[in-house]
């Protein structure tokens, strides 16, 4: 996308969107096959410290279901609403994706369920049981993200805050197998989740190890792990552009270290950091999921400033030798 020698850099969009957007927190974001962005947000819950009790049972079920409309259709250009819907459905979503057909799937980590969404009011496929945590073939933990392989459909789901495993299942929901438990070092809250189609891999954001892990999609067999001091010990969220050999983009999140917050672009052969960013116009607080479209445009979304930020690829020019 852009010559030899100038280096890419992202930079915030300053006016975008247009119109504020009225979000409570962001916890998901993903693009459909028209590149509209997707928005998955808790309109007036919070995760708050005590959401859940000790066995991860969601304290505030008699709050009801969230009112407003928890997934916004967004033009990717002005930012404008094109369609809202989800209400009366969640309690609190987590992790957001669209399948070749722009199906939603979505979690809610109250609920430890996952939901595909078809363009009927009801779900077309429910997976968990509603309110109960688990770790078996039909119950979660707090699950965080999917992933759907465009090719066979196999859906992954990241399992989750209080599990640590990754389950795939068929198109339909048939459970296929599951992987995590027997890797060397458990992952620690597996957060969210890309599928690489140009490498059929899925990568996981491997929270609180402060690592991205991947994986064949056929076996689960392990093929990468990308970890970089920059990171700070804490990878919130991944996505991937299958452009220049493959580009990984990630968000760390605050942890003890002193590292800025911040978005990176690793080259996913090289591991090597191309490029990091934050915003201008105000501080990341809580990144929590990123999505890279095909012409490299990034949005971000924070669940603590309640926004989702836009950035585009401005090239600086390489000083080029004398
Ligand atoms: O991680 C947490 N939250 C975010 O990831 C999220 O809001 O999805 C969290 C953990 C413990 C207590 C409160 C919040």
């Amino acid at each position: 996308r852009h010559g030899a020698g100038a280096t890419v850099h992202l930079g915030e969009v300053a006016d975008w969107p247009e119109v504020p957007l009225q979000l409570g927190q962001v916890s998901g974001l993903a693009l459909d096959s028209d590149g509209n962005l997707i928005i998955f947000h808790r309109g007036d819950h919070r995760w708050g410290l005590n959401s859940f009790d000790i066995q991860g049972r969601y304290q505030q079920r008699s709050f009801g279901p969230i009112q407003q409309s928890t997934i916004l259709v967004v033009d990717p250009n002005k930012g404008s609403v094109l369609k809202a819907s989800g209400r009366n459905m969640f309690y609190l979503p987590h992790g957001i994706s669209t399948d070749k057909d722009d199906n939603y799937w979505v979690t809610d980590v109250a609920l430890h369920q996952v939901f595909k969404l078809g363009n009927k009011d009801r779900p077309v496929v429910v997976l968990g049981e509603a309110f109960e945590p688990g770790n078996d073939r039909n119950h979660f933990c707090k699950p965080t993200d999917v992933a759907v392989d465009p090719v066979t459909g196999n859906v992954f789901v990241s399992d989750g805050y209080c599990n640590s495993r990754i389950i795939v299942f068929s198109p339909e929901g048939k459970f296929i197998t599951e992987w995590g438990a027997g890797i060397r070092i458990p992952f620690s809250v597996p957060h969210s989740l890309v599928f690489l189609p140009d490498k059929r891999e899925l990568c996981v954001a491997d929270r609180e190890n402060g690592r991205i892990q991947c994986f064949l999609a056929e076996s689960g067999d392990f093929t990468k792990e990308i970890k970089k001091d920059e990171f700070g010990g804490k990878v919130f969220a991944v996505s991937y552009a299958p452009v220049h050999g493959g580009l990984m983009y990630a968000v760390n999140g605050r942890s003890g270290l002193s590292v800025p917050l911040q978005g990176f672009v690793v080259n996913y052969s090289t591991k090597e950091i191309l490029d990091t960013f934050s915003p201008e116009s105000q501080e990341f607080r809580m990144p929590h999921d990123i999505v890279v479209s095909r012409d490299g445009t990034v949005f971000v979304g924070d669940a603590d400033t309640n926004s989702v930020i836009k950035f585009t690829e401005t090239f600086v020019q390489a000083h080029l030798k004398p």
